[in-house]
């Protein structure tokens, strides 16, 4: 049962010129009409409301004057002194208020009174919370992608977001980047980042994936690590990253918010949110090739992304143009699988739970990483070697895809693994063999319906630390420096079977694409590395089991 929680205020103040019981806690603010009448009246709107004070974005100090307001700024006394007029004092609380989908809004509430000293005191208590309140940032880093998505991450920044955080007293040091990698090479080496609580990118999948490489990167150099060694322990980043969805995908801010909208990202960010997510290395021979955090695909992806980066110029459209494109193809690629099945873990691929908000599984898997069992440090490479044997799988495939959280995106609200969670430690490799383009459209539609993707004899996934691929003409590393003059001459077969597809043949490779960017590498190694950024976001919220009929935005 909940503690009484101890109020730290209790007023009669006016909303909307009616009488409330307003109160304040450490946790809560309330709001009650006073009613005269005991008896229940079914077409009342609610005379009850609460606020939790994490959700309390700011309150402002007005003063009301026959019933208009105005700001509190240093010119407003000396009207009040010259025109001697009867002032109520008001004061509004800016807090989140969930409306449909899992979207935010900023609402407000103005109390007013005419006791000038108790008004103050509210104001007060309410800033003094907020400020306890350790884990809101209060200076961030904004990279904005200008180029990204519709071209429209510059006016969704001032529009929609720069306000809010302003409102916040949020201070913010701004950069619109000037050409791809402008992010990632600042945050390496140019930035100061012992001045921020964090950092936020306005763009998509892409320019996010920039900011994660940096901020990677740097913390490795800053803490010793070898980013090269795929076996090294990587160590975590300490700031947050917030995403502000203004790219072609959004998958990863959609699988962490639940919905791609500028406004709502902006809350969670100013409220101080926080996620953990897994992060995935790709090596090619012992050197460092890319991170990933949403997708990993070779076949079908990669050859979308590539096709789909000639179009940039169509926008978010280009990529259901790739799709179609590259469906019709239907090429398939020959290779080497091998992986390393999670153990010891809660959770598979099938499962019909979903990660969530406080997500159990992701708690409890999270525990088991290397540095966080016993208190002793644990190398990475003997904890893979205890997770049990490598599998191995050959065969022809369509599509080859990690997926180290679901991937949900508005394509595919479900995503690519649906039960996938996004800090365990793991990621679900899913193998499409060589199929008919009917069987393939069956498994393409399944990810924009209630039936299971992997429910096919064709498909099969696994959940995994770490897995490998080799294409079929670069299997040993004796031949790989003919493999790689081989790989050339099929490269420039490739491109022209691509650009003539009448010659009938299929190239030997694909690419990777890794959250939207493309690897020329075919042969890659792969490792899961367990919560290794934090995100200001929490997780998709389940939906209230009791909605607030009274709320507009709800209904
Ligand atoms: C027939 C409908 C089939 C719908 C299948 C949809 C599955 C979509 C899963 C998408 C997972 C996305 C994972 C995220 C990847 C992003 O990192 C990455 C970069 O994002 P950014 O541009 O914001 O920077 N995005 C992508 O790589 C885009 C992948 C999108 C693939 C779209 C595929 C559409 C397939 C259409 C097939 C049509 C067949 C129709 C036959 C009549
Ligand atoms: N100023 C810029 N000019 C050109 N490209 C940029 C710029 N800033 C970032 N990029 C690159 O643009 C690519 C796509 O960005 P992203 O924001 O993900 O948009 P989208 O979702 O439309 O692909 C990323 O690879 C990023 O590195
Ligand atoms: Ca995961």
């Amino acid at each position: 049962m909940e503690r009484p929680r101890r109020l730290l205020l209790l007023s009669e103040l006016r909303v909307r010129n009616a009488a409330h019981d307003v109160s304040l806690s450490r946790s809560l603010l309330t709001w009650k009409r006073r009613t005269s009448s005991p008896v229940y009246h079914p077409f009342r709107p609610s005379v009850y409301h609460s606020v939790s004070v994490s959700e309390i974005i700011s309150v402002r100090e007005e003063e009301e004057e026959y019933g208009s307001r105005r700001r509190d700024d240093g010119s407003w006394k000396k009207i009040k002194e010259r025109e001697g007029k009867d002032c109520r004092q008001t004061f509004t609380v800016l807090y989140v208020e969930r409306c449909r989908q899992h979207r935010w809004r900023c609402a407000e509430v103005t109390f007013s009174c005419s006791d000038e000293a108790l008004c103050q005191r509210w104001v007060s208590s309410i800033r003094e919370q907020l400020a306890a309140i350790t884990s809101r940032p209060k200076h961030l880093l904004v990279y904005i992608n200008p180029y990204g998505g519709k071209r429209q991450g510059k006016s969704i920044y001032e529009q929609k977001v720069s306000p809010l955080f302003a409102e916040a007293g949020i201070s913010t040091d701004v950069i619109v980047t000037e050409h791809a990698n402008h992010a990632r090479d600042h945050l390496r080496t140019g930035a100061e980042l012992k001045k921020f609580d964090g950092v936020v990118c306005v763009g998509g999948d892409g320019m996010f994936s920039e900011i994660v490489h940096g901020l990677i990167w740097r913390t490795q150099v800053d803490g010793s690590a070898d980013p090269n060694c795929p076996d090294e322990t990587l160590l975590p980043c300490s700031l947050r990253i917030g995403i502000i969805p203004a790219g072609s995908t959004d998958c990863i801010c959609f699988a962490t918010v639940g919905t791609n909208d500028p406004v709502t990202s902006a809350l969670h960010i100013i409220v101080g949110d926080s996620q953990p997510m897994d992060v995935c290395s790709v090596h090619h021979n012992n050197t460092f090739l890319r991170y990933s955090v949403s997708l990993l695909g070779y076949g079908f992806y990669g050859d979308v992304l590539t096709d789909s980066e000639r179009k940039r110029w169509m926008g978010p459209a280009r990529y259901d143009l790739s799709g179609l494109k590259m469906f019709l193809t239907h090429h398939y690629y020959e290779g080497t699988v091998s992986y390393l099945p999670a153990r010891g873990i809660v959770g598979t691929p099938r499962d019909a739970t979903r990660c969530r908000s406080g997500c159990v599984v992701c708690q409890h898997n999270g525990q088991l990483r290397p540095e966080t069992s016993d208190g002793y440090e644990m190398d990475d490479a003997s904890e893979s070697e205890s997770d049990g044997e490598w599998k191995t799988i050959r065969g022809k495939f369509l599509a080859i895809n990690a997926a180290s959280m679901s991937c949900a995106c508005p394509r595919s609200p479900k995503g690519l693994s649906p039960a996938a969670h996004l800090a365990d430690g793991t990621t679900d490799l899913i193998l499409v063999r060589k199929c008919s383009r009917f069987n393939f459209l069956r498994h393409l539609l399944r990810h924009t319906s209630k039936d299971d993707q992997f429910d096919l004899t064709f498909v099969e996934v696994h959940r995994v630390r770490r897995f490998r691929f080799t294409p079929r003409h670069c299997q040993s590393d004796s031949d790989l420096e003919l493999d790689l003059q081989e790989y050339g001459k099929r490269q420039i077969f490739s491109q022209i079977c691509r650009d003539h597809p009448a010659c009938g043949c299929a190239p030997a490779y694909s690419s990777w694409n890794c959250d939207g960017e493309i690897l020329t590498h075919a042969a890659i190694d792969v490792r899961a590395h367990c919560q290794l950024i934090k995100l200001f976001a929490r997780g998709i919220e389940e939906p209230a089991v009791f909605e607030d009929l009274t709320n507009p935005c709800a209904i």
